[in-house]
């Protein structure tokens, strides 16, 4: 049985366990609250992020990262973006030399402009062919609920990407093998932006045509970053590109889209915040990607908006404005 650690009992993070337990694998869950971590190792659920899911015993929940990376076969992340280098700074001396360390993360970090496999790489000191990016249309709840979805798990090293499938693949989770890092963060990261944008019209009363626009035009401004970042611009047109950024524009489950859904239907920014008690990466990492857009010089118009709107407290309806009313230029580039 691989031995799991599992950095991070949120929804992401115990789904994800969860998947690697029916997998076969032993899980060492950390959380940060001893609460969680209490309810997890009596009752087998986490009531906070996955009522209705039954954990399987093979997962143990601890509030102590030391214990959950001891002699760890395989080390998962999944916590916010945006805090993820203190938690390295933690983290770092107790890492197994050995162990591959799988991003779950969706987000930029502001500031640096980094990918979460750099984050982990630069304070982390992990070796980049050690790291692992998995990503995909997975909504936690619905995997949770062991419905059936893909994922890509993409590294640089055929062994370790192997490696992490095989400890993740089962009756209702199938992940695909990927070589391109850079593309599936980058997809990732963004759709959760072009979410917000695609609630937001959605909060406004409009209706599937604007949803297909914004998501289509959407999925051009990911590909032309990645792309200028070095990214295969197949990458966008799989799991973690169309696939995750249908099922995120498209699901109530998205905190990103129900994020944008609050804000188009009149909430103030700060009504919304203190609404939303999970983690919606969109509303960091838009400002973000827009400054690392503009580090390659790319234009990200659609990413661009939802920075002003959550960022400088542009109202949603002048959004729809500028961008019908951009210059004209051909679909494609
Ligand atoms: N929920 C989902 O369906 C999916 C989420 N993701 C990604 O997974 C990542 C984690 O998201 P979720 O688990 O959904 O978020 P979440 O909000 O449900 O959970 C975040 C976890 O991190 C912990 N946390 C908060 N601040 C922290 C800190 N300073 N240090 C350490 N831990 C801290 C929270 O206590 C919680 O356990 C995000 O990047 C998200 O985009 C990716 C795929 C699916
Ligand atoms: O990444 C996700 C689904 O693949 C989850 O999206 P949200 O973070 O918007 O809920």
């Amino acid at each position: 049985m691989t031995r799991v650690a599992v950095l991070g009992g949120g929804n992401w993070g115990t789904a994800y366990a969860a998947i690697m337990a029916d997998a076969g694998c032993t899980v060492r869950l950390w959380a940060r609250r001893q609460k969680v971590v209490d309810e997890i190792n009596t009752d087998h659920v986490n009531s906070g992020y996955l009522p209705d899911r039954v954990l399987p015993d093979t997962i143990a929940a601890t509030s102590s990262y030391a214990e959950a990376l001891d002699d760890a076969e395989i080390v998962v992340v999944a916590v916010p973006s945006q805090t993820l280098r203190d938690n390295l700074a933690d983290w770092r001396d107790l890492l197994p030399s050995d162990a591959p360390v799988v991003s779950l993360m969706k987000g930029i970090e502001l500031g640096t402009g980094e990918r979460m496999s750099q984050v982990i790489a630069e304070a982390g000191g992990v070796d980049a062919d050690r790291i692992v990016v998995v990503s995909g249309p997975n909504l936690a709840p619905e995997i949770a609920a062991r419905q059936p979805a893909a994922a890509v798990v993409a590294a640089a090293s055929p062994r370790v990407r192997a490696k992490v499938a095989e400890a993740s693949a089962t009756a209702y989770f199938r992940p695909y093998l990927g070589t391109d890092v850079v593309g599936t963060e980058i997809a990732g990261a963004t759709k959760n932006v072009i979410a917000l944008a695609v609630g937001m019209a959605s909060g406004m009363g409009m209706g599937d045509n604007t949803m297909a626009s914004l998501l289509t035009r959407g999925l051009a401004e990911t590909a032309r970053l990645g792309t200028a970042l070095g990214a295969d611009p197949q990458t966008f047109l799989g799991l973690a590109g169309v696939g995750d950024l249908v099922a995120t524009c498209a699901s109530p489950l998205s905190r990103n889209r129900t994020f944008g859904f609050r804000l188009g239907q009149g909430m103030s920014l700060q009504e919304v915040i203190d609404s939303t008690k999970q983690t919606a990466e969109g509303v960091k990492s838009c400002e973000s990607i827009l400054q690392l857009a503009q580090s390659v010089d790319v234009d990200v118009p659609i990413v661009e908006n939802v920075a002003a709107v959550v960022h400088e407290g542009r109202d949603p309806k002048d959004v729809v404005g500028a961008l019908m009313s951009r210059a004209r230029k051909h679909e494609v580039n």
